[in-house]
């Protein structure tokens, strides 16, 4: 019988297997950021020990660093997690891309783009949205702090082995409807639980048709669907984008690496514990309107009326998402009016999704009421974007063009949406105060948060494509 890539990179990463407790898995790549490693160093350090792979383990500094200047960081908390990182990456010799590198960026975009991130394997990170790595065929997950010590002291992880579940988009989607959406539109239908105790592969022509980009962008919003991580068979897109990065296999040791790699994807007749089939045309520009993921509607429907609530509950958490959001049962989404627009985030802050928010914005202007930024995920987006004239189409426009860093996809520097001012967010959480106390956060893609600063709220771009652009 055939076995899913989930399956074969399991049983090749088993160091210890006893009947009733978890698998010890041996872990490949450990990424690295300067909020969930100060605990974890400390403990190696009172323990006396080292870090056992530092080959194997990279470090960045994205969530608190400021985007405008480097060089002056106000918060007390936030320098002393970024000196932390430095000391402690000094002190056990692991690779850093500190605030002056070439090569900084947010982890989950630096991973993939540096080469780091290669197929077959197993990746951890003290972050949720460890999954991104999973569009390149790894098994990528998100890890605690007392996990993220396990793993630097040992290279090891115990895991409990996950229930597989096969996600198949089939057919087309329409010129406007991205990734982005295709993810907000699977949490919309099937809501933040349904990837509980799984691990999802995503399949089918709509994903095969993707480039690397925008699977990265599917694979990242796994976790918002409850899954331990989401991944894709690795194939000729996924060599493609690898080939000639820093940290990928040498040109002379390619085509034996690709032909392993090539091994891992699941095979035509593998089985899984669950399967869902999508269809790519019922899918749409889609906006959340409310506060978690699966609060989320078609651009050209309305938000949910509580007569149509299934259950009090879901009467009570649309009533109360919608007190927060400050907006009205039955509304029309095209009618929410917004004041800001963030382009960037894990989810959305790669090349191609600055090129499609650029040709949306080239010759416009951001409405008098937004403020607009736009923030690249990696110095080396920064660079590769300027080197295109992308951040000049942006500035004519009326954004702000930053620094690489999370940024506003958090708040926890000064990037904060004012309370009770909404934000169309390429980003993937919605929760109350996520980008600030009383901020109000509309996740959407980067094609439609540029409409929504020239309009001043939400377009279907879809028409827009057809007109305009
Ligand atoms: C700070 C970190 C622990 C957190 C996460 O793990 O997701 C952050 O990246 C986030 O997106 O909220
Ligand atoms: S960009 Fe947002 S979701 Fe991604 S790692 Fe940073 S804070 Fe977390």
């Amino acid at each position: 019988m055939g076995k899913s890539i989930i399956e074969k990179i399991w049983e090749k990463h088993v160091v210890h297997r006893e009947e009733g407790k978890p698998d010890l898995l041996y872990i490949d790549l450990h990424l690295v950021h300067e909020v969930t490693s100060p605990q974890a160093f400390s403990g190696l350090r009172l323990k006396n020990r080292k870090v056992r792979r530092p080959d194997k383990t990279f470090a960045t500094m994205d969530h608190n660093i400021p985007t405008i200047n480097r060089k002056v960081i106000e918060d007390t908390v936030a320098l002393n997690q970024i000196t932390t990182l430095e000391k402690n990456c000094k002190e056990f010799n692991v690779t850093l891309a500190g605030l002056d590198s070439p090569d900084q960026g947010i982890v989950h975009v630096i991973g993939p783009e540096l080469g780091l991130t290669q197929p077959g394997m197993t990746i951890v990170c003290g972050d949720s949205h460890t999954s991104t790595h999973g569009a390149f065929g790894a098994l990528a997950f998100g890890i605690g702090t007392s996990e993220v010590e396990h793993v630097l002291a040992t290279q090891t992880l115990w895991q409990s082995k996950p229930k597989t579940l096969k996600l198949e988009i089939n057919g087309q989607l329409a010129k406007g409807v991205t990734a982005k959406d295709v993810i907000l539109f699977i949490l919309s239908k099937y809501g933040i639980q349904f990837g509980t105790g799984y691990v999802i592969e995503y399949g089918g022509e709509v994903i095969k048709n993707m480039t690397m980009e925008e699977r990265m962008t599917i694979c990242n919003m796994s976790i918002e669907g409850g899954a331990r991580a989401g991944l894709v068979s690795p194939d000729e897109t996924t060599f493609q984008y690898l080939k000639g990065r820093k940290y990928a296999p040498s040109q002379v040791e390619f085509d034996e690496y690709k032909d392993n790699w090539s091994d891992l994807a699941s095979d035509q007749d593998a089985t899984y514990d669950h399967v869902i089939q999508i269809d790519g045309k019922d899918i749409a520009p889609m906006v959340s309107w409310g506060t978690n993921p699966s609060m989320t509607a078609k651009v050209d429907s309305q938000i949910p009326k509580s007569l149509d609530c299934k259950t009090g509950l879901e009467k009570d958490s649309l009533e109360r998402a919608l007190t927060y959001m400050g907006l009205e049962e039955g509304q029309k989404i095209k009618d929410i009016q917004i004041q800001h627009v963030f382009i960037g985030s894990c989810t959305n802050s790669r090349l191609e999704d600055l090129q499609v928010a650029a040709e949306m914005v080239k010759g416009k202007k951001v409405h008098p009421q937004v403020r607009a930024m736009v923030v690249p995920g990696s110095q080396r987006v920064k660079r590769l974007a300027e080197d295109q004239g992308l951040d000049q189409v942006f500035i004519e426009a009326g954004f702000e063009w930053r620094e690489s860093g999370c940024s506003m996809c958090l708040s926890m520097n000064n990037d904060v949406v004012p309370s009770g001012e909404h934000c169309a967010s390429t980003s993937n959480r919605n929760f109350e105060g996520r980008q600030g106390a009383g901020a109000r956060t509309h996740l959407v893609s980067p094609a439609m948060a540029a409409a929504a600063a020239i309009y001043g709220h939400f377009v279907d771009v879809r028409e827009l494509y057809k007109v305009e652009v």
